[in-house]
């Protein structure tokens, strides 16, 4: 493992801000930790990166306890915040420069890696500008770009996304898998469980300081998850096959959207066939056809009765 995180606890005072949070990152995962506003992200990753204190529990990386290998375990990590820390009167350049600096990098080893990093998050033609004048997107893609110079083994990003414009979030989740795919395992906050969805290889759903399920997205859907839902386009509909519809045994509801059909029954019923069937015996063409797989915010639902985004 590359990561373990035992029972970590955390107290503001009376407030149990982290209830034994355990969670373990595999070498060359994203590992998304997802969780509404409050729910413990931010301090676990602050942990992590021996910015705050803990209670109790224990945090390991590579198997060595992080609170006795401080150095040499920030040596291996980069982190970009949730607040950007740049300087805003240091040229882009010049803040890579100071940041690469900071893990010990010299001469045309640090050029190289500025080049590499400015190179990466798109941001070569910005390198003589000041972050003042760029956009929150910009400003981020910066940021990533500071914490990767120093070629990390565990890059920790938290909610990069939040608060910038589409152009730049693609840019941010493209650059999360390429940094996979050269090796980096990577460590990835947020509240929208669509980018999680998207980029990570195993989640831990986080709420109220607990991790309160962890796995691949297929095994947290498949443990919640007793239905299914088809998506159906048509080239007409009729009341009457939508009442047949229904009254198949697996089926709980079937309504008609636009000129689709979306048809909710229990899986591993056969209902697909079935429904072609129906169709087909009504003489109506089926112009597709999608099963939708169940989402992580309807595993959240499901474990806490509330909707991720509350
Ligand atoms: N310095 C602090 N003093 C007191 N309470 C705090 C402090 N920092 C965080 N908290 C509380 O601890 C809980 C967890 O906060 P944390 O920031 O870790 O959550 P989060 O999941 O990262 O959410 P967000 O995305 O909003 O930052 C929240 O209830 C928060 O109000």
């Amino acid at each position: 493992m590359l990561l373990e995180v035992n029972n970590l606890i955390k107290r503001y005072g009376d407030f149990l801000a982290l209830d034994h949070i355990t969670f373990a990152v595999k070498e060359g995962e994203i590992f998304g930790l997802l969780g509404p506003n409050g729910a413990g992200k931010t301090t676990t990753i602050s942990i992590i990166s021996s910015l705050t204190q803990y209670d109790g529990g224990e945090v390991k990386f590579l198997g060595k306890e992080i609170k006795r290998h401080e150095m040499e375990v920030k040596q291996e990590l980069g982190i970009v915040p949730q607040e950007i820390a740049l300087f805003e009167d240091l040229t882009a350049y010049e803040n890579l420069d100071y940041f690469g600096r900071l893990y010990g990098l010299r001469g045309s080893l640090l050029k190289e890696r500025i080049a590499e990093a400015l190179s990466f998050t798109g941001l070569t033609d910005r390198q003589k500008d000041r972050p003042k004048g760029f956009s929150g997107g910009m400003k981020r893609r910066l940021n990533i770009a500071c914490a990767i110079l120093h070629h990390p083994k565990l890059i920790i990003m938290d909610e990069p996304t939040v608060g910038i414009d589409p152009q730049s979030r693609n840019h941010i989740l493209q650059s999360i898998k390429e940094l996979n795919k050269m090796g980096s395992t990577i460590i990835y906050t947020s509240h929208y469980m669509e980018e999680v969805e998207e980029i990570c290889t195993r989640v831990a759903i986080v709420d109220h300081g607990r991790v309160i399920a962890q796995g691949t997205k297929e095994e947290l859907t498949a443990f919640v998850s007793t239905e299914e839902k088809l998506v159906i386009e048509l080239s007409s509909v009729t009341y009457t096959v939508v009442e047949q519809i229904k009254s198949i045994s697996s089926i709980r509801e079937c309504s008609i959207k636009g000129t689709s059909l979306e048809v909710i029954g229990k899986k591993g019923e056969h209902n697909v066939s079935r429904v072609i069937n129906l169709l087909s015996e009504a003489g109506i063409e089926i112009l597709s056809l999608n099963v939708e797989k169940p989402s992580l915010e309807a595993v959240f639902l499901t474990l806490t009765g509330r909707s991720l985004r509350d």
